[in-house]
């Protein structure tokens, strides 16, 4: 039987008296797009933090490529890619000298970064501010040099937080089907986003996280088969237990009104 690439055991954390994760379990297998949502204050960075070796202090057993990642060995962490949904750019560095850098920390040889990073910077349009500082760069320039560094080495296992964030239309397409390319190849993509439409598209399965619990956990398909409602927006709606948006904006509103 196949080995799964990431398997979560049980897994439980605390933050000072708060239970964040309530006994986790997730196997993913080569070539997944886990699509993985759930409310603001869920659990989701929690766990990917927890995986990425950068919390400590749960519960449970949590594995990658087949080792368990409590045993000290940092060498897994150079299979893996990942993008924060926020980012400590260094805004002094060029793009070339940020990507050079941290490509150089994935342990890819000086030579083969910086043509890789030029020719990846070129994909993106932006093969002109290669040598700008990163202050100078909007948003979503920002977010593909984010996406770039998390991909110099190659990865077989990525952790995207809300890797879409600030891109324009076009640009969202294009990195879209860069990882639907990916998975395709066989790589692992672990996507945590609130765009609920892309979820859908791009996931082969969909996990809904829920004050530290999965409450749900399949393809699209079987989740619209599983609940009354038809989009992912609106299975989350109804499995989170929120129905009262209107409500809430009127009473805002009403507020905002007072002066
Ligand atoms: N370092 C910390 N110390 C104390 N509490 C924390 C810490 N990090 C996270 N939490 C708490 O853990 C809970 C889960 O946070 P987490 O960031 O994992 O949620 P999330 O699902 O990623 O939310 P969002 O969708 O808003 O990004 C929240 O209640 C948060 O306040």
């Amino acid at each position: 039987m196949e080995k799964p690439i990431l398997s979560l055991e049980d897994v439980t954390m605390s933050f000072t008296n708060k239970m964040v994760l309530r006994a986790i379990n997730l196997d993913v297998y080569k070539g997944q797009i886990i699509g993985y949502i759930g409310p603001n204050g869920a659990g989701k960075s929690t766990t990917v933090k927890i995986m990425l070796g950068l919390i400590e202090g749960y519960h449970g057993n949590v594995t990658i490529f087949g080792n368990d990642i409590s045993d000290g060995k940092v060498d897994y962490k150079k299979h893996i890619g990942y993008v924060p949904e926020t980012a400590e750019l260094y805004d002094n560095l060029t793009a070339g000298e940020y990507l050079s850098f941290v490509g150089e920390l994935y342990g890819v040889p000086p030579e083969q970064v910086e043509s890789k990073a030029r020719r990846l910077m070129a994909k993106f349009g932006l093969e002109e501010v290669y040598h700008s500082r990163l202050s100078s760069y909007s948003k979503g320039m920002r977010q593909k040099v984010l996406l770039i560094s998390s991909l110099l080495h190659n990865p077989d296992l990525l952790f995207l937080d809300e890797p879409l964030s600030g891109l324009d239309a076009n640009s969202v397409m294009v990195v879209k089907e860069i990882l639907a390319q990916l998975a395709a190849q066989g790589k692992t993509i672990f996507y945590s986003s609130h765009i609920m439409e892309v979820v859908e598209k791009i996931s082969n399965r969909i996990v809904l996280l829920s004050e530290g619990q999965i409450i749900a956990d399949g393809s699209f398909d079987e989740l619209k088969e599983q609940n009354t409602e038809g989009t992912l927006e609106q299975i989350f709606n109804q499995l989170t237990g929120f129905h009262e948006h209107q409500e809430i904006a009127e009473e805002f509103v009403s507020i905002v009104q007072e002066v």
